[in-house]
Formats: C-alpha cells, structure tokens, sequence
C-alpha cells in the first residue's frame, strides 16, 4: 500500500548544519501522525516542502502519490493547511475571510465553520488584520477544518491557545480522525502529541531520530513504582532481591522500580515483609521515554 504522505530521504541543507538531513517518514491515510522537536529542529522545513513552498536538494514528498513539488496546486486540493506564522491579508472580518475560503475549496460548509468559530469561542465579526495571535490561530483552524480537505497539515496549530482551548482543539482533532481525515501536525509539546497522535517522528538538529507508535507508550505494560522505606535495614534487604531497579535515593531511602503487570502480585507479596512509607505508580510520558531512549543511544 503507498503512504497517504511518504516523505522519503528528504534534504535541506543550509549550512553549517542547519536544514533536514535524510527524513524519512510515511504517513497513513486515517492517521493523526505528530511530529515533535524543539525549535528550530526542521520541522517546519520538513512541512513547507510536504506543501510544495520548498524544493528539496535531496529526496522527494508525495502525497496521495502526487509530488508535493511538481504538483503542488493538485497537491492542495487535498490539503488545508495552517503555517506556523499567521498573516491575513486583506481588510475582511473573520466570517468574510472564511466564507470566501470555504468558497475556494469547493467543498467546505459555513455552518460548520460557525460551529467550529463557537465551540472555539471566535469572535468572526473582528477584521481578521487586528485579530490577537490566538484569534488568528483560531481562525486558521476553523478555516482548516471547514475546508472539508481529506489531509490536514499543521505546524504548531496550538500556538497561541490557552490550555482550554487546546484541550477543545485535541477533541476536534480526534473528531476530524473519526471522520476519516488523515492528520500531520507539529508541534514542540510533548505532551499534547501524547494525548492526540496515533504515531509520532521527533526530530532533532533535522534528523529523525524516532517514530513512536503511541500505543507502546499508552498501553505500555512495563510499570514504574516508587516506594520510601521506613528504615535503612529494610531499603537494604530489598535491594538484595532480585528486582530491576532503575534509580535509588538512598539517602531518602526511596527507590523505582521497573516491573511488567504480570509480575506485580508477586511484588505485593514480598512488599508485605517491608515497612513502607508509601509506593505508588509513576506515570511513564512521551517524553520521559523520548528521555530515556535518547539517552541510551548517547
Ligand atoms: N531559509 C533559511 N535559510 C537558512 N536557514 C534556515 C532557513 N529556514 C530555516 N533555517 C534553519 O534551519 C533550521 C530548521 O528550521 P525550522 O524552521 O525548520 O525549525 P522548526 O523545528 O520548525 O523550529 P521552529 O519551531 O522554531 O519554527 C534552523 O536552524 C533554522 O534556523
């Protein structure tokens, strides 16, 4: 099966080791695929090529098998797309400047767009020139997803929203997935890409360095516990057991360890010869796990 987006050992190189450097990712149709790294890593290199704005020096993106270079104006017939920098032009209010784009597309519905603008608390009587950052933000989104096009691609689409509103905005993505539509979107917080994405590629200093398929982390079933001893003697007596332990705090007498579900009665078990202050689950994220598999690869 070809990739809805296949991005194949694409290369931008501006000098002095700035640029995307052999990416490769493929993206399915109907999934909603994160792409994650701290500023300046390539991610919006990597999204301006995927829409035909930059040709590359290596490599090649398709989408829906089309090049995304040589048939760009095909390319967007299948594509919204938010840019990281917002700029409107023109001196149209925000329900002209949607109705028109909706116009555009040939397929997108105002009522929908209304709908997006209310749930998203958009003022759409303001001159989309005037608008805030967040207003602009969410005007691009609601434009977006009224566009009705099968792939959204998105660079750093929760810029500018409040913590409510990017909640609102995960929800809408998840809705746009159960739709069918198929999602890329970056951004340089971890956390949101961990509630939302299916998959996940970071990339660091322009080279993929991991695609995560989310469920491994989600459903993962190597569990951390943390537990505090009551006393020295008994801190020492479980260190001798055969446990993996990934860090100790020996002078709060505190340790983790790493252990798989089906293991765990058998921790309960042996955790009732032990005077304990406390022990509880400590939830794996995204990025402790992008921490920790980055660091072993150092
Ligand atoms: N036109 C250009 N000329 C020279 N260098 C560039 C150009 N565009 C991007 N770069 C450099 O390439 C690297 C990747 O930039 P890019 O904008 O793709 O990163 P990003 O991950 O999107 O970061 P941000 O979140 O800051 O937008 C950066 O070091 C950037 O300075």
């Amino acid at each position: 099966m070809v990739a809805y987006i296949d991005i194949d050992h694409l290369t931008k190189d501006y000098g002095k080791g700035r640029g995307v450097f052999d990416v490769s990712l493929e993206v399915e149709e109907g999934e909603i695929y994160g792409f994650v790294g701290v500023n300046g890593a390539g991610k919006t290199t990597t999204i301006r090529h995927m829409m035909g704005f930059l040709k590359p020096d290596e490599g090649s993106v398709t989408i829906k098998g089309l090049d995304a270079t040589k048939s760009s104006a095909e390319v967007k017939r299948y594509v919204s797309y938010i840019p990281g920098e917002i700029n409107f032009p023109g001196d149209t209010t925000g329900e002209e400047f949607l109705k028109n784009q909706i116009y555009l597309s040939g397929r997108g519905s105002w009522e929908y767009a209304k709908e997006l603008s209310d749930l998203l608390q958009l003022d759409v009587t303001a001159k989309v020139r005037s608008m805030s950052k967040g207003m602009k933000q969410k005007t691009a989104i609601v434009s977006a997803f009224a566009s009705a096009a099968d792939i959204l691609i998105m660079d750093e689409p929760t810029t500018g929203l409040d913590p409510l509103m990017r909640d609102i905005f995960l929800d809408l993505i998840k809705q746009e997935k159960e739709k069918g539509k198929t999602i890329f979107m970056s951004s340089h917080i971890f956390q949101e890409v961990e509630e939302a994405c299916d998959r996940v590629a970071v990339i660091q200093e322009g080279k993929i360095i991991d695609v995560i398929d989310m469920e491994t982390i989600r459903y993962n079933k190597n569990k951390y516990y943390r537990m505090e001893f009551k006393s020295l003697k008994d801190f020492e007596h479980f260190l001798r057991l055969d446990y993996q332990i990934d860090k100790i705090k020996a002078g709060d007498l505190q340790l983790f360890v790493q252990i798989h579900d089906k293991d765990i009665n058998q921790l309960i078990q042996d955790l009732k010869y032990f005077d304990l202050v406390y022990f509880k689950e400590v939830k794996v994220t995204f990025e402790d796990y992008i921490t920790q598999t980055f660091k072993e690869e150092v």
